[in-house]
């Protein structure tokens, strides 16, 4: 098969979908990868890296969409990208649908192939999700953190706090791979942390698992509500797969929120968890409501490409294999996990709640198989 790699052009998504080991394997496999110039260079991989691997560098994303019968990405494709994006050909990436109608539309229009890294399951767990959960969820303390500096508009509460002085109290909405990894950095920190989730066998996991300062307490509006009222930092972390994210901090609470606390909502790329939460960049990360902070950049892991970049390749790089050596028909008649990444095919949508959040019809993939 020939695979094409483009460079992301999200802004300052330093993230790269395959390194120069995973082309290699690629190759090995009678593959042909074409990697654009300086695709890698953001993670540290220069395009002498990828040749030396055996890749064929092109100047321009241009060839590399024209020429790829598979493209590999970390990120959706953006609006400048929808044009390049041909009938049949594969778009194996993060799509995040539910969040962005044009999206979905510009995907269907196309009859490309897309197999969303998001909703690609196995063993009940969502296996192309988690690296960047990993990250992300460390991340929204370290970004917590930093915005609760009076300088940068926060409350100017330290989270561990000092001797004689309470640590700041951290509210976690989410008890899955953000959630818990954001646990427990906030916990090491030393932080007071409670971490809310909807499913009390999840909750029973998480007491066993987390240090003594964090308390697990049933997620609904009642209790989200009254512990909002207390917290210094908020990190929104829900996940419905494929759908829209429920909005548990609703814009009617942040009158009852301490003036400069920080709410950092890495569900932002399902929509977010938090009312007010719009997308932000890296560039422009943060704003505020109500003397609320709000930080709600969509790729969070992209600002640490050398973690980020080997941490979702070691995922992706088994499927993109398959992809290859056997077609995404096989390969997903194959692997039912595999399966429920597909969410646009040939001009028809075919994960249903991706249809479901905009009305738009729904073709059961099987029919497609
Ligand atoms: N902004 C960014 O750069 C990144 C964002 N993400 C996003 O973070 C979100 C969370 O991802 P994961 O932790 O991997 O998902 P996950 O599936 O591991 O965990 C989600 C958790 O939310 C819980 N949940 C569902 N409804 C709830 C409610 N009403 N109240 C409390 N908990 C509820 C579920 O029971 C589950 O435990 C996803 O939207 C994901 O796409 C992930 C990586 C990077
Ligand atoms: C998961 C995701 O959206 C990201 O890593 O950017
Ligand atoms: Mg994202």
């Amino acid at each position: 098969m020939i695979i094409g790699l483009p460079k992301e052009i999200k802004n300052n998504e330093n993230r790269v979908a395959l390194t120069p080991a995973g082309v290699s394997e690629l190759v090995a496999n009678g593959h042909t990868v074409y990697v654009q110039a300086t695709a890698g260079e953001g993670s540290g991989f220069s395009d002498e890296e990828y040749q030396s691997a055996g890749a064929k560098i092109l100047s321009t994303i241009e060839e590399v969409y024209a020429i790829g019968e598979m493209i590999v990405k970390v990120k959706e494709p953006i609006e400048s990208e929808y044009k390049l994006v041909k009938e049949n050909q594969l778009l194996f990436t993060y799509f995040h649908f539910a969040s962005y109608k044009p999206l979905t539309e510009a995907m269907v229009a196309s009859k490309a192939v897309c197999l969303a890294y998001e909703t690609v399951e196995k063993n009940g767990g969502l296996p192309l999700l988690v690296p960047m959960s990993e990250v992300a969820g460390r991340m929204a303390i370290q970004k917590g953190a930093n915005y609760l500096e009076k300088p940068l508009g926060g409350r100017g509460i330290l989270l561990g706090g000092v001797a004689g002085v309470n640590p700041a109290k951290v509210l976690i909405l989410g008890g899955g791979v953000v959630g818990t990894e954001a646990a427990k950095m906030a916990a090491g920190l030393g932080a007071d942390v409670t971490i809310m989730d909807v499913s009390l066998p999840r909750l029973r996991y998480l007491s066993d698992v987390l240090p003594a300062n964090v308390k697990t307490v049933m997620s609904n509006r009642y209790n989200i509500r009254e512990l909002a009222k207390q917290a210094d930092l908020i990190v929104g972390a829900v996940l419905i797969p494929g759908a829209k994210a429920p909005f548990l901090i609703t814009r009617d609470m942040l009158k009852d929120l301490k003036k400069g606390c920080v709410l950092v909502d890495v569900a932002v790329d399902q929509g977010g968890c938090i009312e007010t939460c719009k997308p932000t960049t890296h560039e422009n990360p943060t704003y505020v409501i109500d003397n609320v902070v709000h930080y709600c950049v969509a790729n969070m892991p992209g600002a640490v490409p050398y973690t980020s970049t080997l941490a979702l390749t070691n995922a992706t790089l088994p499927y993109v294999i398959q992809l290859a050596n056997n077609g995404w028909k096989d390969a997903c008649r194959a692997d039912a996990g595999l399966k429920k990444g597909l969410n646009v095919v040939n001009g028809q949508i075919v994960y249903k709640s991706v249809a479901d959040t905009f009305g738009m019809a729904h073709l059961p993939v099987e029919e497609i198989l």
